[in-house]
């Protein structure tokens, strides 16, 4: 067992019928998913597993019923063969016949992927864990395999039959992405670091991420802010920011209501750890990110009438020495609109001061860590870039996860 309580595919026995639970929740455009660093991560796990000889079913989920992006899996098994290097089978069905009789035809270091659990009424919605493993879908497929291994560290946060059901009645396993998303992501409030612990908080999930910063309290040093979240809090401390360029996208004034209690107890609280952004950018002329990048001192602006892009030069700068001199750092949110050029000098400033130092870093958003990519760093230099979202938030709240807890039952029995 591993010292997070579950056990991993170090213990799966060999020769296994295994089942695999992946997040492959991708974005899709015309009805397609586009690729995402989530086939690569998973594609580690899945080639493991086939190559030690393993029979591989794989389940995964894609969007939610009734929306544009609720479409079959067809497309991400072609991805996924890819990037694994082999061939994946792909039965447009979740646990009827035909998805039955090709999990029995597998022959070792074959891979099946069945079709979106999302399209057996028995996945969703959220139920305990009994019921679930009560289901006709768990019970089907159960009974073709020997073993589950969840994959899905992003989907964890969910109480679904494909994530809490199957490790009720299978001997269950963490698989790669799920032990190693786990284990940097707790790192914030499981771990001791000596020095300097900091905190990046940025991107437009104002919400989420205040109130990251109010649960975290002294296990984080210095909280650096950025994007939606830093303006609220500058607003806080008095400066007329927070306009809305677009007053349908409603990004200041809802989060603003929602939040400036919690903002004023963060203040209050750990006032001391919370830096602010001393300049901004925007973009000068036409007013919208088009424009050419221009800068102005916190304390000059007067009127709340410019949409703030990025945080300015000096505060890159000031961000960047806060993280040569720190221990950890972990990043929630992009400091500006990143995928615009002129806009992402403070989250490419933060980013490049943590890939250069040898701190332990973690970045974690599914946006944010694409300006890895965008701006010519590499994941290599992060101790962990995370392809999680709402559970990357949970897991630096200290809350638990449905499916991780599951798999903690599972090796406890
Ligand atoms: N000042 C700003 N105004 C508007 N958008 C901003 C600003 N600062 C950052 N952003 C946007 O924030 C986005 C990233 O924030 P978001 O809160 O979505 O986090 P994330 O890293 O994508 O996490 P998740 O995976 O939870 O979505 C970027 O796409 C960036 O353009
Ligand atoms: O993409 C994600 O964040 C996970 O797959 C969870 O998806 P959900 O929010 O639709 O449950």
């Amino acid at each position: 067992m591993s010292t997070h309580g579950f056990d991993t595919l170090d213990d799966l026995a060999p020769d296994q019928r295994v089942l695999v639970r992946l997040d492959l929740n991708s974005p899709v455009e015309d009805g397609k998913p586009q690729d995402n660093r989530r086939f690569d991560r998973h594609a580690e796990t899945v080639r493991e597993l086939a190559d030690a000889g393993h029979r591989v079913v794989l389940l995964a989920h894609q969007g939610r019923p009734g929306r544009d992006d609720f479409v079959s899996l067809s497309g991400h098994a072609e991805i996924l063969a890819d990037r694994v290097g082999r061939d994946v089978e792909f039965v447009a069905d979740t646990h009827g016949d035909d998805a039955v009789d090709a999990i029995d035809a597998l022959e070792p270091g074959e891979i099946l992927l069945l079709e979106n659990t999302r399209m057996c009424d028995d996945e969703l919605p959220e139920a305990d864990p009994t019921t679930k493993a009560d289901s006709e879908f768990v019970r089907t497929l159960a009974a073709h395999v020997d073993a589950y291994v969840n994959d899905a560290y992003s989907a964890a946060h969910r109480s679904h039959a494909s994530l809490v059901g199957f490790p009720e009645v299978l001997p269950s396993y963490a698989g790669r992405v799920m032990a190693t998303e786990y284990a940097a992501n707790t790192a914030i409030a499981n771990r001791e670091f000596d020095g300097r612990v900091t905190m990046v908080v940025g991107g437009t999930k104002a919400t989420d991420v205040i109130e990251v910063m109010d649960a975290l309290g002294e296990s984080v040093d210095d909280f650096l802010l950025g994007g939606i979240a830093g303006e609220l809090f500058l607003r806080a401390a008095g400066h007329p920011v927070g306009f809305d360029l677009d007053p349908e996208a409603d990004r200041y004034d809802s989060q603003w209501e929602r939040n400036h209690d919690l903002i004023e107890r963060v203040l209050d609280g750990r006032g001391g750890a919370v830096t602010l952004a001393t300049d901004l950018a925007y973009a000068a002329g036409e007013g919208d990110c088009d424009g050419e990048r221009a800068e102005v001192a916190v304390d000059d602006i007067d009127e709340k009438d410019v949409s703030f892009l990025d945080i300015g030069t000096d505060t890159a700068e000031s961000y960047a020495d806060v993280i040569r001199d720190s221990e950890a750092v972990f990043v929630k949110g992009a400091l500006g609109v990143f995928e615009e050029e002129p806009f992402s000098v403070g989250t490419v400033t933060v980013l490049e001061a943590i890939a250069e130092t040898d701190c332990f870093s973690v970045v974690g958003g599914g946006d944010t860590s694409r300006a890895i990519g965008m701006y010519g760093l590499s994941e290599a230099d992060f101790d962990h870039v995370s392809i999680a979202g709402g559970a990357y938030i949970r897991a630096l709240t200290g809350q638990s996860l449905a499916g991780v807890e599951a798999l903690q039952r599972a090796a406890g029995r």
